[in-house]
């Protein structure tokens, strides 16, 4: 953009996954002016990032990731983990793990029986398909005897001219057919289309990879969206410039100020965002202020947008004051209704013959072999990230037994005095998914290959990794300031395992885990286990590991939840403005009410595709 500019109607803050949608989108017209004010930088041609292969191997590494951490968790020992966010342009789509899928329709349809008007399945279908351009499967990317391409209806429910480029991989394990009939045995199904409303059951699922402009490499927010409109004169973008504070009105006039805030606590009127305070974090960043002619839109994540909301005054009011910071707008919901996935990763070892990701680690040649065919042809095991997902519903995994009392427990939540209104609703909800036969309660990732656990993989030999996740967890954690300084990371409780019901899952997921392995026909293929060793067996020792062991799944949502502001709600779900505000929007993961059976990254496409709609006034959110 001109160079000096400083003034523009929109500034998005966050140039991450979702606030690379909108800016694309509202710059479309060139009438329009738009900023994206983006704390890291840009990486372009960077093997951590494009090369599907390394996924993972970014995390912890500053110039990729925020490297946020957790407060202690009361219930893990009070462990501290490590939760990374993608710090670049792109955002956590360019740090995460490509897993490209969608939940069930009743789960979408859940976030407006909860009070998000106009959000659910068939209103976010569209948009799923807006984002993305994909094939359907062919022969070779089906597991054999396990899958059936989906011949009818692939263009309901699949994009076929979006941005994102999302596929199938090409190179499958042969450890797959296997496992999949495995997971049929203990009495999940295949699900040969699970985009199209009933997501659970095992599935080959598509992943961000893109095999058709960049072959190859990781198809992600920047190398999609801001591909489209980098050279647009009317869309700046800021990199390594980290936004501070947003200022209402005239900012520095206390006239105007205190007349505002006095509009907005007599309910007469509404906070008007005019600019964002910005800091350089290098010499190629900006400091000082961006002033926005119509509106500012938070898509700083599921961390970011809480903790500027706070630092601008817009939050709880004791939380605010403990941190030095006059409150603005008395919304105590902001950053609370933290949800997160729950993740045990287990390993086990299987026979070196069979074709795993390991081979590239124990033999140098293969690995020098797909190293040059990766940089000559985009191809190659280098190009592929194999996951096997199930999705299973809970009655397919435990007894009724255990379900019926699981279902106590719940009830005996939803009517515990501490339970906020929102969460006893939510409650009420996720009750009956545990007994729903079309959403997942526990995900099962199967990644043909080792040297994921901390125990580390011995040489030749090959593993299987398996990550248990629970999908509805019943705990709720909060991210809030603890100061007013901006450049301090957040506090991050998201209160791991709060309750009996999601310690119970937890152990139950873990010890099916092994079960799996243990199942034919995979059994017969199975060395033994790896990590955690065959030591584990009693109830006490695999709780033991649930505590020790678990790790985010990396989808934290819910922050600036999308309901109406008596309900714990921070923006309004009909125009993704902030309550008590008249322009400053919020359009990133920190939105979705509820969590969903589902990795998340497409589902905040959608939402940001359908966010820019409503920004632009094409539909109404109802
Ligand atoms: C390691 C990892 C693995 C994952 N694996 C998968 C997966 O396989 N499949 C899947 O579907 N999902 C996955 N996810 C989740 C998915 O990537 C996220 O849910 C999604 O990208 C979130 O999008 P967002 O727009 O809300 O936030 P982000 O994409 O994180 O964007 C926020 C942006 O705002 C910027 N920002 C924040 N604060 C400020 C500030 N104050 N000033 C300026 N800029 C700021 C950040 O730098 C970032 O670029 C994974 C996430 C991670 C981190």
């Amino acid at each position: 953009g001109p160079a000096g500019r400083r003034t523009f109607d929109y500034v998005v803050v966050g140039g991450g996954t979702a606030g690379l949608v909108v800016a694309t989108r509202l710059s479309e017209d060139p009438d329009t002016t738009v900023a994206v004010i983006e704390a890291g930088p840009h990486h372009v041609d960077e093997p951590l990032v494009d090369t599907p292969e390394f996924f993972s191997k970014a995390l912890g590494n500053p110039a990729f990731d925020w490297r946020f951490v957790t407060t202690p968790q009361a219930n893990l020992n009070n462990a501290i983990l490590p939760q990374p966010r993608g710090k670049m342009l792109g955002g956590s789509s360019g740090l995460n793990f490509i897993v490209w899928d969608r939940a069930s329709q009743r789960e979408y349809d859940a976030w407006e029986q909860l009070g998000a008007t106009g959000w659910n399945w068939n209103s976010l279908l569209p948009y799923f398909k807006k984002t993305e351009t994909v094939a359907p499967q062919l022969q070779a990317d089906i597991f054999p005897q396990a899958m059936q391409p989906p011949q009818v209806n692939f263009d309901d429910f699949h994009g076929r001219s979006g941005p994102v480029q999302p596929s199938y991989n090409v190179i499958y394990s042969n450890v797959s057919v296997p496992y999949v009939e495995t997971i049929n045995n203990i009495g999940v199904g295949t699900n040969s289309d699970p985009y199209t409303g009933n997501a659970t059951g095992v599935y080959n699922t598509e992943v961000a990879i893109d095999r058709v402009k960049n072959l190859g490499k990781r198809s992600y927010a920047a190398s999609t969206y801001f591909n489209m409109s980098s050279d647009r004169p009317n869309l700046t973008v800021f990199l390594s410039s980290q936004a501070t504070k947003i200022n209402f009105d005239l900012g520095d006039s206390v006239v105007s100020l205190l007349s505002s805030l006095l509009s907005s606590l007599l309910g007469l009127g509404q906070m008007r965002a005019s600019s964002v305070d910005v800091v350089a974090l290098n010499s190629t960043g900006i400091t000082g202020r961006v002033f926005a002619r119509k509106e500012v839109i938070l898509s700083g994540g599921a961390f970011g947008t809480p903790q500027l909301l706070e630092l601008s005054g817009i939050g709880n009011p004791e939380i605010l004051r403990e941190a030095g910071i006059p409150t603005l707008i008395d919304l105590p919901a902001v950053g609370e209704n933290f949800q997160d996935h729950p993740s045990f990763t287990q390993d086990f070892e299987v026979q070196n013959t069979l074709f795993t990701y390991d081979l590239l680690r124990n033999n140098a040649t293969f690995n020098a072999s797909q190293t040059a065919e990766y940089s000559e042809s985009g191809t190659g095991l280098l190009a592929n990230v194999q996951f096997v997902l199930t999705f299973s519903p809970l009655k397919a995994l435990i007894s009724s037994e255990l379900l019926a009392t699981v279902q106590d427990q719940a009830t005996a939540l939803i009517n515990a005095p501490g339970t906020s209104p929102l969460a006893r609703r939510q409650h009420r909800i996720t009750r009956d998914f545990l007994t729903a036969d079309d959403v997942g309660n526990i995900e099962f990732i199967m990644f043909p290959g080792g040297g994921r656990t901390r125990v580390a993989p011995t040489p030749g030999s090959a593993y299987i990794t398996v990550y248990t996740c629970l999908m509805h967890p019943f705990s709720r954690g909060s991210v809030h300031v603890n100061t007013s300084d901006p450049m301090a990371s957040p506090l991050i409780d998201p209160s791991y395992l709060d309750n009996d019901i999601d310690r119970q899952l937890a152990l139950q997921g873990v010890k099916l885990a092994r079960t799996i392995t243990q199942t034919e026909p995979l059994n017969a293929l199975v060395v033994g286990d790896h990590s955690p060793g065959a030591n584990v067996t009693t109830d006490a020792d695999w709780t033991e590991f649930t505590k020790d062991f678990l790790t985010t799944t990396y989808h934290p949502i819910g922050t600036a939840a999308m309901l109406p502001r008596e309900l714990g709600g921070v923006v309004d779900p009909l125009t993704l403005k902030v309550h008590g505000t008249a322009n400053l929007r919020v359009v990133d993961a920190s939105l979705m009410p509820m969590l969903i059976a589902t990795h998340p990254q497409s589902t905040v496409y959608a939402i940001a595709e359908r966010a820019a709609d409503i920004i632009r006034g094409r539909i109404l959110g109802s």
